[in-house]
């Protein structure tokens, strides 16, 4: 392990300096201040960062609706995060929080994203206050800023998005206002948020089984649009990656806090290819035949008002949702120099090994499995 002095940001005309100690890529603290809390913990991304905190010598309390798994060096609290006295015999002795718990996109359900989202992050923060915590860690989304339009090498000065094309973007605005807004130096409470984008890996339970069960009812045929739209899809480690150096750089004097940080691959890719390397991986065919996006765009709308009005009568769930035709329709890649500059992000595996590794972690998906 090195000591290292290091300018977290050169280019800005105030230099700001952070003393780390860089032990393979990562920045270490003393030991004291090595307990932490994961909100979400028991969720996709959740469990991802539980795991390398644990390797990187934390103690971890885990807070989450549901319990999905043991670990050595982990603390389980079971509990609904809009519950103020539960979340806080969580976070005794903690200092920093990190709350990457939400309901998922697919659930669509306003009242819900509302409640845990905003109401939920608001108990959150008033938690951690109470608590004496001392850094709170947000995941957003960098789908903040995303209106359904193109959005190329986007940074974290975009304005949020003003029609956001779901409730859980709508509700996922708000909840990044209400984290940055409370970051307050004087006080010694400080916040940041790490905007991920499309994130993908072992475990995931939405992106690949998504993918497999639309191929399996042979609904992966199509390319919507002409397919040379270029995303971001980001590989778990990644993200984990950026939310500790995230916490780790977060100091009074640091210019990170109440920021906003881009975390992707850096590896923008053509959606339908990223999709059928997946697809072709896992034994099925790459989608062929092209469609117009308005077209599909327009069908998915009108399914959708369709199911909407339905509701209190029949459950349905259209594979091609209005929010789903956008993200497979349109350019939406982010830059994340701002993380490079101040956090020293740079991706730790590459979209060819993430898609590799993620393909190996589903046996179950296969083709004929
Ligand atoms: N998966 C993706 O591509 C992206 C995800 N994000 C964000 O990353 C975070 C993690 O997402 P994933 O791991 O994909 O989702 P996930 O659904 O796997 O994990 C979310 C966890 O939150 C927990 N949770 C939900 N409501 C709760 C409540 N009321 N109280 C306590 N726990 C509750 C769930 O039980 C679950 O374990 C979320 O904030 C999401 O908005 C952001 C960008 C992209
Ligand atoms: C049926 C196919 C056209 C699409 C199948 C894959 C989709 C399920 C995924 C493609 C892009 C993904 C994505 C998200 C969820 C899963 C996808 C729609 C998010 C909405 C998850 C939450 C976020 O904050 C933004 C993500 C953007 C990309």
């Amino acid at each position: 392990m090195a000591t290292r002095i290091r300018p977290v940001s050169q280019r800005s005309s105030l230099k700001f300096y952070s003393v780390c100690l860089v032990d393979n890529g990562f920045y270490s603290l003393p030991q004291s201040s090595k307990r932490c809390a994961v909100i979400g913990g028991s969720g996709f991304l959740g469990r991802h960062l539980v795991e390398k905190l644990v390797d990187r010598g934390y103690s971890v309390s885990v807070f989450d609706i549901r319990q999905s798994y043991e670990l050595p060096g982990v603390s389980f609290h079971q509990g609904d995060l809009c519950d103020k006295q539960a979340l806080l015999s969580a976070l005794e002795d903690v200092s920093l929080v990190f709350h990457c718990a939400s309901p998922a996109p697919a659930s669509d359900d306003r009242l819900l994203f509302e409640r845990v989202n905003i109401k939920g992050t608001q108990t959150v923060i008033q938690a951690c206050i109470d608590a004496g915590v001392q850094k709170l860690v947000l995941t957003s989304s960098a789908s903040v800023v995303f209106e359904g339009t193109d959005v190329k090498n986007g940074k974290e000065d975009l304005p949020y998005a003003k029609r956001p094309i779901d409730y859980y973007t709508q509700t996922k605005i708000e909840q990044e206002k209400l984290v940055l807004k409370a970051c307050d130096q004087q006080k010694g409470f400080l916040t940041v948020a790490i905007r991920p984008h499309g994130i993908f890996g072992p475990r995931d339970p939405q992106l690949v089984p998504t993918l497999v069960d639309a191929a399996r009812q042979g609904k992966m045929k199509f390319i919507i649009g002409d397919g040379t739209n270029l995303v971001d899809f980001t590989y778990v480690e990644n993200v984990v990656h950026g939310h500790i150096l995230a916490a780790e750089c977060l100091r009074a004097d640091s210019p990170i806090c109440g920021k906003p940080y881009h975390i992707t691959n850096d590896e923008p890719v053509r959606f339908w290819d990223f999709m059928s390397e997946i697809l072709v991986g896992l034994g099925y065919a790459a989608p062929r035949f092209h469609l117009p996006y308005g077209l599909v765009y327009g069908i998915a709308l009108l399914l959708w008002l369709l199911t909407w009005i339905l509701r209190p009568f029949m459950s349905f769930k259209p594979t091609f949702t209005p929010m789903r035709v956008a993200l497979a329709g349109t350019y939406h890649y982010y830059s994340c120099e701002r993380a490079k500059e101040h956090l020293g992000y740079k991706p730790v595996v590459s979209l060819k090994e993430g898609i590799k590794r993620t393909v190996e972690s589903y046996p179950q998906l296969r083709r004929g499995a």
